[in-house]
């Protein structure tokens, strides 16, 4: 099956020699060719350039995309789609006043959702789990981590790993797996933290690693929630598995999370909204990706990810939704490249960067995801006529996504 686009308005991120990711100066460039063709064999990009030099043998279906233009589909590199129910009750009591923390300190938070997950049917989560799975795919993501975190106990992590594991069969886009078993405390555990991470290190990850359950290995480093002691000795135990961090960091407080992160090599640190110069200065030369989650500083209402200070330091930066019931019940990227334009002053050739090729070396998917280039899966954005690729921020809250191509299928 070969499948062409012609008459493509603007191609975008189209990159000829693959890269890893781009960085400082460089996020600024987003390479594009107006008036273009994109051909696809099967599930792969076979070819793309300028209309004059479109192919026309061998064709299958030809689709005329006039006006419009045709980009990666977004990579989300942080997200905990697996979890059961809401927490609309927290969002009107911190409407009236209450603290994010004060909630969790009084039994809500991410426990109020442990609880909920862990008397949550597998299959009535994986129900509720694909649901968002396929609302995130129709806004445009192409691939996505999903991390467990909500359950809290044995029994709950598999359960929430498991299901992660099943939509990694039951659905085409690319899905890795995080386990987060270090997200909160359980109360059970109160004064007995040391019990905890034995679970963790001593129950969960032998099993995690027996079921080939996990990709990544998280934990919340954060004050009130895991120490960098803490996140030393659970880093340190997942590289017996093989797990290689991504880690939750400087969300509230800057306490070494991103140093940790550093020296344990981690993908990425994510969060970031609280950054010292130096924490800025830790990442440089490193292959640590920062990963800016603006969903979650605009529902928390808390600092933004200093973006500008990170990009200006020649560092790269990820986007992605952290779609969770507590602090983002959202996965949707076009909103996240427009708060990061709208609230973190970057560009939109930053931000459409930071949610393609960043976001997918933040999941390891460089290789086959994130840009237009010969060989990568075909998957892509085709929007609806549209002035020029800065509309997709400009109009934040209005879909312009005409349809979403998943292994050069059209899924919308
Ligand atoms: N900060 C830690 N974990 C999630 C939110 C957890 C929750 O409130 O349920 C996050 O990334 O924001
Ligand atoms: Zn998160």
């Amino acid at each position: 099956m070969r499948l062409l686009f012609t008459n493509i308005k603007e191609l975008l991120q189209v990159r000829e020699t693959p890269i890893a990711f781009v960085s400082g100066k460089d996020m600024a460039v987003l390479p594009t060719i107006k008036n273009a063709y994109l051909l696809v064999e099967d599930d792969k990009i076979i070819d793309f350039g300028k209309m004059k030099n479109c192919p026309t043998n061998n064709i299958t279906k030809t689709i005329d995309a006039t006006g419009k233009i045709i980009l990666p589909t977004w990579c989300d590199s942080h997200t905990h789609i697996v979890y059961s129910g809401n927490r609309e009750s927290e969002f009107v009591d911190r409407i009236n006043g209450m603290s994010y923390n004060a909630i969790a300190n009084n039994g809500g938070g991410i426990l109020n959702s442990a609880k909920k997950l862990q008397n949550t049917t597998e299959e009535a989560l994986y129900k509720q789990s694909e649901q968002r799975l396929k609302e995130v795919i129709l806004l445009g993501t192409g691939a996505i981590e999903i991390k467990s975190g909500y359950g809290l106990t044995v029994d709950s992590e598999l359960k929430m790993l498991r299901i992660i594991k099943k939509l990694k069969t039951n659905y085409p886009i690319k899905i890795k797996a995080t386990f987060l078993g270090a997200h909160a405390l359980p109360a059970i555990f109160k004064n007995k933290k040391e019990k905890y991470l034995n679970l963790i290190i001593n129950e969960m990850l032998p099993q995690i690693a027996k079921e080939n359950l996990a990709n990544y290995i998280d934990v919340f480093c954060e004050t009130g929630y895991f120490s960098v002691e803490d996140t030393n000795l659970i880093l340190e135990a997942g590289k017996k598995y093989n797990l290689t961090p991504k880690i939750h960091v400087n969300q509230f407080t800057s306490i070494g999370g991103v140093q940790c992160g550093v020296k344990h090599k981690a993908l990425s640190v994510d969060h970031l909204e609280i950054m010292t110069s130096e924490d800025i200065e830790a990442l440089k030369n490193t292959k640590t990706m920062p990963v800016a989650l603006p969903g979650c500083s605009y529902f928390l209402n808390i600092p933004y990810t200093p973006a500008r200070q990170i990009i200006d330091s020649g560092l790269p930066l990820a986007l992605a939704t952290d779609y969770n019931p507590g602090s983002s019940p959202s996965g949707n990227m076009n909103f996240v490249i427009s708060s990061a334009c709208i609230k973190m002053s970057m560009t939109p050739k930053e931000a459409i960067n930071a949610a393609t090729i960043n976001g997918a070396y933040a999941m390891g998917l460089e290789k086959e995801l994130g840009s237009i280039t010969i060989g990568k899966t075909a998957n892509f954005i085709l929007t609806k006529p549209i002035n020029s690729y800065s509309v997709l921020p400009y109009s934040f809250g209005t879909n312009l996504i005409e349809s979403v191509y998943i292994q050069g299928k059209a899924i919308k």
